[in-house]
Parts: structure tokens; C-alpha cells; sequence
């Protein structure tokens, strides 16, 4: 945080149920060199890794499914959606993340991840930035059921879907997760299945 352009003045949480939702309130100089005062809400939820599984030979991907409460109230009917594995960073780097979260989501055990981008998702409101990680997999590295944490009441479906289907899907609609749709151009703009 370092931009003499910006004086921060004062940082209150409005709330802490849950993650944190801050109110800052800062002093902004602008290109003709005068100063503004502003004022922005800040959510905090930490930072998330996400990842594609994809298998070559079979041209296929591994996508979840799980309820998602803030796009069913905005639009989305059953509130159900479709996404690439992701989790939040706990005290762990982002590939130790990616590779617990793909185990608890999608019952497969990685050894290896690539990262192959990062990007802020909604930076007007949000602090989260998010690790983009790609791997291979195959049956072998099936070690359970997948499903998510019983205890985070994480009730998941696992979908093995055909990678020019999953591409399809997002035309379609079927697929509108920023993150899962960031992958699968990447794998297609980069060929990854071929
Ligand atoms: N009780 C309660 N639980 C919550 C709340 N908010 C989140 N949780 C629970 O906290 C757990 C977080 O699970 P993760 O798998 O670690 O994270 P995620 O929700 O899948 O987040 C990933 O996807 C997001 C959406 O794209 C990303 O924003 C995030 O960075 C990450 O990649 C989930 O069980 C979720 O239900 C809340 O307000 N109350
Ligand atoms: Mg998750």
C-alpha cells in the first residue's frame, strides 16, 4: 500500500458476522493535483484459489455443482451453478489450497498444478484475489467421493463433462461463473486438451 496520491482517513467495520465488510474513508488526489475526499465499502473474504481438471486422452473436464444463496437471490432460479473446484486460502499457500480443496470437492488427489493466472474478481467491492491453477487427471488419482466438508454443509455434485460441451454451456447459459468461464477460454485458447 504504498500511493501518495491516497490518504486514508479512517476504516470502520461495519460488520464482522461472518467475513468483513469495512467503510474507508480516504483522501484522493486527482490528475490536476487537487485533493477529494472518498468513501468506499471494502468486503474481505479472503483470498480463493480455483483450478480445471482436464484429461487428455478422454477430452473431458471435472466441474462441480453446488447451491449458491447470493445468485439465487439475483436471478439465477434454482440458485444451482456450475463452477471449476475453488476454495478459500486458509493458512496455506495457494497450491497447497488448490490441491486440498480438490480432494475435499472432487475426491481427486493431485500431485501436480500448474498456476497459470491471477485476477482480482470484482475489484470495486471485493478485496478477494483469485489463483487460477490448471491440472491433468485421470481415474487413478480417484481416491473418494468428492462432495465437499459435511461439517461446511457442502453438499457438491462432481460432473465429468466433455470439454466441447462445457464450452458449448457457457453459450447456452448453463455455465455463468466468471472463474470457471476464465478457465475453460484459457484451455481452449491454449489448447490444453489437445
Ligand atoms: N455459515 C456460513 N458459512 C459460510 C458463509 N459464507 C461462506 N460460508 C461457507 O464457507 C465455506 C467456504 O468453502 P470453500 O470451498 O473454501 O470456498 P468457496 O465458497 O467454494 O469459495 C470459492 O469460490 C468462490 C466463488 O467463486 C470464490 O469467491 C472463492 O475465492 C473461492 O474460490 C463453504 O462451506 C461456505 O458455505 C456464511 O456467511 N455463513
Ligand atoms: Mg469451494
Amino acid at each position: 500500500m504504498t500511493n501518495p496520491a491516497i490518504k486514508i482517513k479512517s476504516s470502520e467495520i461495519l460488520s464482522d458476522n461472518w467475513y468483513i465488510l469495512k467503510k474507508i474513508v480516504f483522501d484522493y488526489q486527482k490528475k490536476d493535483g487537487s485533493w477529494e475526499t472518498q468513501s468506499r465499502e471494502v468486503y474481505d473474504r479472503g483470498n480463493g484459489a480455483t483450478i480445471l481438471l482436464y484429461n487428455k486422452t478422454q477430452k473431458t473436464v471435472i466441474l462441480i455443482r453446488q447451491f449458491r444463496m447470493p445468485t439465487f437471490v439475483n436471478g439465477n432460479e434454482k440458485g444451482m451453478i456450475i463452477e471449476a473446484c475453488a476454495g478459500l486460502l486458509e493458512e496455506e499457500n495457494p497450491e497447497e489450497c488448490i490441491k486440498r480443496e480438490t480432494e475435499e470437492e472432487t475426491g481427486y488427489s493431485l500431485t501436480q498444478v500448474r498456476k497459470v493466472f491471477q485476477a482480482y474478481m470484482s475489484p470495486g467491492s471485493v478485496t478477494e484475489i483469485i489463483y487460477f491453477f490448471v491440472a491433468e487427471y485421470s481415474k487413478d488419482m480417484k481416491v473418494s467421493e468428492g462432495g465437499g466438508l459435511s461439517t461446511e454443509h457442502e453438499n457438491i455434485d462432481v460432473l465429468e463433462i466433455p470439454f466441447e460441451k462445457a464450452m458449448q454451456m457457457i453459450e447456452t447459459g448453463e455455465i455463468k461463473d466468471a472463474k470457471t468461464i476464465m478457465l475453460l477460454q484459457y484451455a481452449k485458447i491454449n489448447n490444453l486438451l489437445e
